[in-house]
Protein backbone atom coordinates (compact mmCIF):
# COMPACT_ATOMS: atom_id res chain seq x y z
CA UNK A 1 0.00 0.00 0.00
CA UNK A 2 3.01 2.13 1.18
CA UNK A 3 4.24 1.90 -2.51
CA UNK A 4 1.22 2.43 -4.16
CA UNK A 5 0.27 5.79 -2.40
CA UNK A 6 3.83 6.83 -2.69
CA UNK A 7 3.26 5.95 -7.01
CA UNK A 8 -0.46 7.33 -7.23
CA UNK A 9 0.47 10.74 -5.65
CA UNK A 10 3.79 10.89 -8.72
CA UNK A 11 0.92 10.22 -10.99
CA UNK A 12 -1.62 12.73 -9.77
CA UNK A 13 1.37 15.24 -10.05
CA UNK A 14 1.74 14.34 -13.74
CA UNK A 15 -2.11 14.34 -14.46
CA UNK A 16 -2.26 18.18 -13.35
CA UNK A 17 0.72 18.99 -15.04
CA UNK A 18 -1.28 17.94 -18.16
CA UNK A 19 -4.35 19.90 -16.93
CA UNK A 20 -2.88 22.93 -16.05
CA UNK A 21 -0.68 22.95 -19.25
CA UNK A 22 -4.48 23.05 -20.85
CA UNK A 23 -5.79 25.92 -19.11
CA UNK A 24 -2.70 27.76 -20.18
CA UNK A 25 -0.87 27.91 -16.21
CA UNK A 26 1.60 25.81 -17.50
CA UNK A 27 3.06 21.85 -16.32
CA UNK A 28 4.19 22.93 -12.93
CA UNK A 29 1.44 25.59 -12.07
CA UNK A 30 0.95 23.53 -8.79
CA UNK A 31 3.65 20.53 -8.71
CA UNK A 32 5.07 22.01 -5.37
CA UNK A 33 1.85 22.96 -3.37
CA UNK A 34 0.71 19.28 -4.75
CA UNK A 35 3.61 17.91 -3.52
CA UNK A 36 3.19 19.13 0.07
CA UNK A 37 -0.47 18.68 -0.11
CA UNK A 38 -2.96 16.70 1.12
CA UNK A 39 -3.15 12.83 -0.18
CA UNK A 40 -6.22 11.02 1.23
CA UNK A 41 -6.60 7.54 0.87
CA UNK A 42 -10.15 5.84 1.06
CA UNK A 43 -10.10 1.95 1.00
CA UNK A 44 -13.84 1.23 0.34
CA UNK A 45 -15.63 -2.61 0.49
CA UNK A 46 -18.96 -2.95 -0.49
CA UNK A 47 -20.04 -6.32 0.31
CA UNK A 48 -22.63 -8.53 -1.71
CA UNK A 49 -26.62 -7.23 -1.14
CA UNK A 50 -29.35 -9.43 -1.80
CA UNK A 51 -31.57 -6.57 -2.46
CA UNK A 52 -29.37 -4.25 -3.84
CA UNK A 53 -31.93 -1.95 -5.35
CA UNK A 54 -33.01 -1.35 -1.84
CA UNK A 55 -29.82 0.98 -1.10
CA UNK A 56 -26.46 2.41 -2.11
CA UNK A 57 -22.94 1.95 -1.50
CA UNK A 58 -22.06 5.55 -1.33
CA UNK A 59 -24.81 8.27 -2.16
CA UNK A 60 -23.98 11.07 -4.66
CA UNK A 61 -21.39 13.33 -3.72
CA UNK A 62 -17.95 14.86 -5.27
CA UNK A 63 -14.83 14.72 -4.00
CA UNK A 64 -13.05 17.60 -2.39
CA UNK A 65 -9.87 17.39 -4.31
CA UNK A 66 -8.19 18.45 -7.61
CA UNK A 67 -8.44 14.87 -8.63
CA UNK A 68 -9.15 11.57 -7.92
CA UNK A 69 -7.69 8.27 -8.79
CA UNK A 70 -9.06 5.07 -8.29
CA UNK A 71 -8.37 1.49 -8.27
CA UNK A 72 -11.24 -0.78 -8.35
CA UNK A 73 -11.44 -4.90 -8.40
CA UNK A 74 -13.57 -6.04 -11.25
CA UNK A 75 -16.93 -5.53 -9.85
CA UNK A 76 -19.25 -2.14 -11.40
CA UNK A 77 -20.84 -0.19 -9.23
CA UNK A 78 -19.64 3.32 -9.65
CA UNK A 79 -21.92 5.33 -11.36
CA UNK A 80 -21.57 9.58 -12.64
CA UNK A 81 -24.59 11.86 -12.76
CA UNK A 82 -25.16 13.22 -16.54
CA UNK A 83 -25.55 16.95 -15.93
CA UNK A 84 -27.43 17.32 -19.10
CA UNK A 85 -30.45 14.93 -17.71
CA UNK A 86 -29.62 14.10 -14.52
CA UNK A 87 -29.55 10.17 -15.72
CA UNK A 88 -26.73 7.79 -13.54
CA UNK A 89 -24.39 6.23 -16.43
CA UNK A 90 -22.38 3.50 -14.96
CA UNK A 91 -18.65 3.03 -16.01
CA UNK A 92 -17.23 -0.39 -16.24
CA UNK A 93 -14.45 -1.29 -14.77
CA UNK A 94 -11.59 -2.07 -17.32
CA UNK A 95 -9.36 -4.46 -16.38
CA UNK A 96 -5.43 -2.74 -15.40
CA UNK A 97 -6.47 0.84 -15.88
CA UNK A 98 -7.27 3.49 -13.17
CA UNK A 99 -10.55 5.75 -13.39
CA UNK A 100 -9.84 9.04 -12.91
CA UNK A 101 -12.58 11.34 -11.44
CA UNK A 102 -12.11 15.47 -11.81
CA UNK A 103 -13.15 16.76 -8.36
CA UNK A 104 -14.17 20.36 -6.38
CA UNK A 105 -10.84 22.10 -6.16
CA UNK A 106 -10.49 21.49 -10.21
CA UNK A 107 -13.79 23.36 -10.89
CA UNK A 108 -12.70 26.14 -8.65
CA UNK A 109 -9.24 26.62 -10.12
CA UNK A 110 -10.17 25.75 -13.97
CA UNK A 111 -12.84 28.33 -13.35
CA UNK A 112 -15.74 26.14 -14.16
CA UNK A 113 -14.04 24.89 -17.54
CA UNK A 114 -13.09 21.59 -15.84
CA UNK A 115 -16.59 19.95 -13.89
CA UNK A 116 -16.11 18.38 -10.51
CA UNK A 117 -18.29 14.81 -11.04
CA UNK A 118 -20.87 13.98 -9.07
CA UNK A 119 -20.83 10.11 -8.94
CA UNK A 120 -22.57 7.35 -6.18
CA UNK A 121 -21.78 3.55 -5.88
CA UNK A 122 -24.07 0.86 -5.81
CA UNK A 123 -23.93 -2.57 -4.87
CA UNK A 124 -24.58 -6.04 -6.79
CA UNK A 125 -25.85 -9.05 -5.31
CA UNK A 126 -23.16 -11.28 -7.21
CA UNK A 127 -20.06 -9.67 -6.62
CA UNK A 128 -17.89 -7.82 -3.22
CA UNK A 129 -16.58 -4.71 -4.90
CA UNK A 130 -13.70 -3.11 -3.33
CA UNK A 131 -11.72 0.39 -4.30
CA UNK A 132 -8.93 2.41 -3.32
CA UNK A 133 -9.49 6.05 -3.74
CA UNK A 134 -6.91 8.51 -3.71
CA UNK A 135 -7.93 12.29 -3.67
CA UNK A 136 -5.15 14.76 -3.83
CA UNK A 137 -5.59 18.30 -2.95
CA UNK A 138 -3.53 21.07 -1.52
CA UNK A 139 -1.94 21.39 2.03
CA UNK A 140 -4.40 22.14 4.80
CA UNK A 141 -5.03 25.63 5.02
CA UNK A 142 -3.52 26.31 1.51
CA UNK A 143 -6.84 28.28 -0.26
CA UNK A 144 -7.40 26.97 -4.12
CA UNK A 145 -8.33 30.23 -5.63
CA UNK A 146 -8.86 30.47 -10.02
CA UNK A 147 -6.03 32.38 -11.40
CA UNK A 148 -6.82 35.82 -12.75
CA UNK A 149 -5.33 34.36 -16.17
CA UNK A 150 -8.47 32.56 -16.02
CA UNK A 151 -10.84 35.31 -15.36
CA UNK A 152 -12.07 37.97 -18.36
CA UNK A 153 -15.27 39.52 -19.11
CA UNK A 154 -16.54 35.76 -20.97
CA UNK A 155 -15.45 34.04 -17.70
CA UNK A 156 -16.04 36.31 -14.82
CA UNK A 157 -14.93 35.26 -11.74
CA UNK A 158 -17.47 31.94 -10.56
CA UNK A 159 -16.23 30.32 -7.14
CA UNK A 160 -15.02 31.70 -3.94
CA UNK A 161 -11.91 30.52 -2.80
CA UNK A 162 -11.55 27.72 0.18
CA UNK A 163 -8.95 25.75 1.89
CA UNK A 164 -9.76 21.49 2.89
CA UNK A 165 -9.77 22.55 6.59
CA UNK A 166 -13.07 24.59 5.34
CA UNK A 167 -14.44 21.94 3.55
CA UNK A 168 -13.98 20.31 6.63
CA UNK A 169 -15.89 22.65 8.96
CA UNK A 170 -18.24 22.68 6.26
CA UNK A 171 -19.08 18.91 6.72
CA UNK A 172 -18.71 18.82 10.30
CA UNK A 173 -22.13 21.17 10.18
CA UNK A 174 -23.98 20.10 7.25
CA UNK A 175 -25.45 16.46 6.62
CA UNK A 176 -23.84 15.48 2.60
CA UNK A 177 -26.17 12.52 2.46
CA UNK A 178 -28.76 15.61 2.39
CA UNK A 179 -27.22 16.65 -0.92
CA UNK A 180 -25.54 19.26 0.72
CA UNK A 181 -22.47 20.19 -1.76
CA UNK A 182 -19.50 22.22 -0.50
CA UNK A 183 -18.98 23.31 -4.13
CA UNK A 184 -22.18 25.08 -4.28
CA UNK A 185 -21.46 27.24 -1.00
CA UNK A 186 -18.92 28.81 -3.24
CA UNK A 187 -20.05 29.26 -6.20
CA UNK A 188 -20.67 33.49 -6.96
CA UNK A 189 -24.53 34.32 -7.74
CA UNK A 190 -24.15 35.67 -10.72
O1 LIG B 1 -15.87 2.99 -4.75
C1 LIG B 1 -15.88 3.79 -5.68
O2 LIG B 1 -15.84 3.46 -6.86
C2 LIG B 1 -15.96 5.28 -5.43
C3 LIG B 1 -15.52 5.69 -4.07
C4 LIG B 1 -15.73 7.16 -3.85
O3 LIG B 1 -16.47 7.80 -4.50
C5 LIG B 1 -14.97 7.83 -2.79
O4 LIG B 1 -14.28 7.16 -1.99
O5 LIG B 1 -15.05 9.08 -2.74
FE1 LIG C 1 -16.05 9.92 -4.35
Amino acid sequence: MGDYAVAVQKLAIEIMGAITESLGLGPIYLTTKLDDGMQVMVVNCYPKCPKPELTLGIPPHSDYSCITILLQNSANGLEICDSGDGSWKLIPVVRSSLQVNIGDYLEVLSNGRYKSVVHRVTLNSEKTRISIASLHSLGMDVKMETPKELVDEEHPKGYKESSFNDFLVFISKNNLDAGKSFLNTLKIQK
